[in-house]
């Protein structure tokens, strides 16, 4: 798919996508995580744009949601979903499902469905999805102790592209690769005539390095793994608690991200975490040794009392030798301890394999008081220390590079199928919550088919829109087919069914459940739904309804199948005028062959004076209660119900004198 030809995909955005790896296959698939990775392209932007693809992949025109109070339930619809994500990322790819009239994109989303009904959101499986997240690409490693270095304009323009992560320098003769070596640690030379080059320092003649960028730059790979290492030890996670079949060996991976530390270098190696702390301890170490010998000299002095010749005294003090060699020849084996202990305490402290040498080394045997190091071995260890530190270091990288850079594809489906089952486990929990079932659209079965028929059939429907707590929405069962009429006593139901129909339809052409024991829906182009009209509008405001209206009418092509729910267009203006408005919409509705329910508490004066038998069905309450109306939630097929006064009057009228039978007698006519 060219990333152009997505509608809304400007020059720009094109060019941002195509900065991304995989920005073909993410459009393909509609991946938002990948598509968000783009510079510039925020979730809903990629969801988006997801859409737009996926859209024009199914070839679908897209004005399904043809009003805003439709678009109102689609987005209602989302949100329900987008509660029961534990994924930022998941609540985005499921912006990418869309009521679709394409018959193809319904079966599509119906197969993702049916699979997310298996899936048991169990808690283990919930808290891992907890720590997944797409994963991201650090950009900023720097790695200056490398260079490339080449002759060639070409090779050095590849070197910069291919590994940005290094300094490339231009370099003509030997003279120059010399000057390198001494300002990096590891010059990598990408010609092959310098080959046999003789200069002092770590200098590679690598004609193929940039074939082998993990090589050159384990960082790179790293990073990657440093940066994501929490996303993808959620995403192991989320694949054992769930069962799911991984792209890699979850344990390799494992493994190999444990070796890893927060900033990408390896960790969890014995010698070189010892060559570390000798790096870092080298200059205490000895300095606590030093006072360890001296602490025990001093002590063992004190203690002493030293008796000498007087002609032994004098052939020193003629020899002139000090008090020290004094002290040797009389003290030589408490030196001896001395020297001991401050060798000890140096090997302990360094932890090193040859460190016996070395102490001997730091420590001679020569007697002074006090005891001192030999400050020349000692800085000579420190530079021997540190390159073997370097070098453990650098080879660790490298080992641990080579086996994560092969796991990188992989790692990044582990965390796709994380979130992907995030969002399939929102699906599912959606239809547990909500009690729902895969309804029929069109030609394709229902899950349970016992609803039946053209236009929309719901049985033991329940909105999960209402502003009661789910437990407590008493089912509806109702059937469309054609035009009809919906007319019902004061807060019966009549807004929460047409709700409870858009929702169905939105869902079911979305591919997903609908609250519903079993549902059925025609397959449909546009589904328009008009809210309630606040109160009588002004001439002008009038004219633009009935001309919407009029356009509405006129509009709907013979080919393309139309839903129309209408709540209460009476309240526009008087009811009269009202009355014929509404049966001249119907009837032209009618002759054109959508499905339409109009909600009105004049459904039996538009019925009047309407030239075909408009078909009246309605919401009654079977009894009032405490002056309370007991109501029954389902439209009665074909039956005007009673208004809430008409009821109220019956019920005075029982047990009142005649001026209320009379009021009845009204009604009645
Ligand atoms: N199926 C249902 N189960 C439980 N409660 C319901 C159901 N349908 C409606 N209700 C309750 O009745 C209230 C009124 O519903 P709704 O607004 O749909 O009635 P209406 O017939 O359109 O009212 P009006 O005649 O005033 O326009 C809702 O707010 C809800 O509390």
């Amino acid at each position: 798919m060219e990333l152009e030809s997505v509608p809304g995909v400007g020059a720009k955005t094109a060019d941002a996508l195509s900065q991304i790896d995989d920005a073909e296959r993410a459009l393909q698939e509609g991946d938002v995580a990948a598509l968000a990775r783009a510079p510039g392209i925020s979730d809903g932007r990629a969801a988006r744009i997801a859409r737009a693809a996926i859209r024009e992949r199914h070839d679908d025109p897209g004005d399904f949601l043809a009003t805003s109070r439709t678009r109102e339930i689609y987005q209602e619809a989302l949100s329900l979903l987008e509660t029961r994500t534990v994924t930022d990322d998941a609540a985005a790819r499921l912006e990418t499902l869309y009521p679709s009239a394409a018959e193809s994109r319904i079966r599509e989303v119906r197969e993702f469905t049916e699979e997310a009904l298996k899936r048991d959101p169990g808690p283990d499986v919930l808290d891992a999805l907890e720590g997944v997240k797409p994963l991201s690409t650090p950009s900023d490693v720097r790695v200056r102790d490398r260079c490339l270095a080449t002759s060639d304009a070409e090779r050095y323009a590849q070197a910069k592209e291919a590994i940005p992560e290094v300094s490339v320098e231009v370099v003509d003769d030997t003279r120059q690769v010399a000057e390198l070596a001494r300002s990096y640690a590891t010059v990598i030379v990408l010609d092959e005539q310098f080959a046999g080059v003789d200069v002092e320092g770590d200098v590679r003649v690598e004609p193929d390095a940039l074939d082998n960028p993990a090589e050159v730059v384990p960082e790179r790979a790293l990073a990657f793994f440093a940066a994501n290492r929490q996303p993808l030890q959620a995403a192991v996670a989320v694949h054992r608690a769930a069962d799911l079949d991984p792209a890699c060996d979850l344990d390799t991976l494992e493994d190999a991200l444990e070796k890893l530390a927060a900033d990408g270098t390896p960790r969890g190696d014995d010698e070189l975490d010892r060559l570390v702390t000798a790096v870092d301890d080298l200059d205490a170490a000895v300095a606590t040794a030093e006072s360890v010998a001296n602490d025990h000299l001093r002590e063992a002095i004190e203690e002493r009392d030293v008796t000498i010749e007087g002609t032994d005294l004098l052939s020193l003090v003629e020899r002139g030798a000090g008090v020290d060699s004094l002290l040797s020849r009389e003290l030589a084996d408490e030196y001896d301890a001395a020297i001991e202990a401050a060798r000890e305490h140096l090997i302990d402290a360094l932890r090193l394999e040859d460190t016996e040498a070395i102490a001997r080394r730091t420590f001679p045997e020569e007697p002074t008081y006090p005891v001192e190091h030999t400050e020349e071995v000692v800085s000579r260890l420190r530079e021997e220390l540190t390159t073997a530190r370097d070098r453990r270091a650098t080879r660790l990288k490298r080992d641990l590079a080579s086996d994560l850079a092969d796991l990188r594809e992989d790692a990044a489906s582990l965390v796709d199928a994380a979130l992907e089952l995030d969002m399939e486990l929102a699906v599912a929990r959606f239809a547990a919550d909500f009690d729902c079932t895969l309804p029929g659209v069109g030609s394709i079965e229902g899950a349970d088919d016992r609803a039946a028929g053209e236009g929309v059939a719901i049985e033991g429907g329940r909105s999960p829109l209402l502003d009661v707590s789910f437990a407590e929405v008493e089912p509806i069962d109702y059937h469309v087919d054609g035009v009809a009429l919906l007319s019902g006593v004061n807060s019966g139901g009549k807004t929460s069914t047409l709700d409870l129909i858009a929702l169905v339809v939105v869902l079911a052409h979305m591919g997903l459940p609908v609250p519903a024991d079993a549902a059925r829906v025609q397959r449909i182009d546009e589904c328009h739904y008009y809210a309630k009209t606040q109160g009588t509008l002004d001439a002008g405001a009038f004219e633009a309804t009935i001309r919407d209206f009029g356009d509405l009418v006129t509009g709907v092509a013979a080919d393309r199948e139309t839903l129309v729910l209408v709540d209460e267009l009476e309240s526009i203006t008087e009811p009269g005028a009202s009355a014929n408005i509404i049966a001249g919409i119907l009837e032209a509705l009618h002759e054109r062959g959508a499905t339409a329910v109009f909600v009105s508490h004049l459904a039996g004066e538009i019925r009047d004076v309407s030239s075909v038998g408009l078909a009246v069905d309605g919401i009654e309450a079977v009894g009032l209660e405490d002056g309370e109306l007991i109501v029954d939630r389902s439209p009665v097929k074909g039956k005007l119900a009673r208004s809430t006064p008409e009821l109220i009057v019956e019920k005075l009228a029982e047990d009142g004198d005649g001026f209320y039978h009379r009021l009845l007698e009204k009604f009645e006519s």
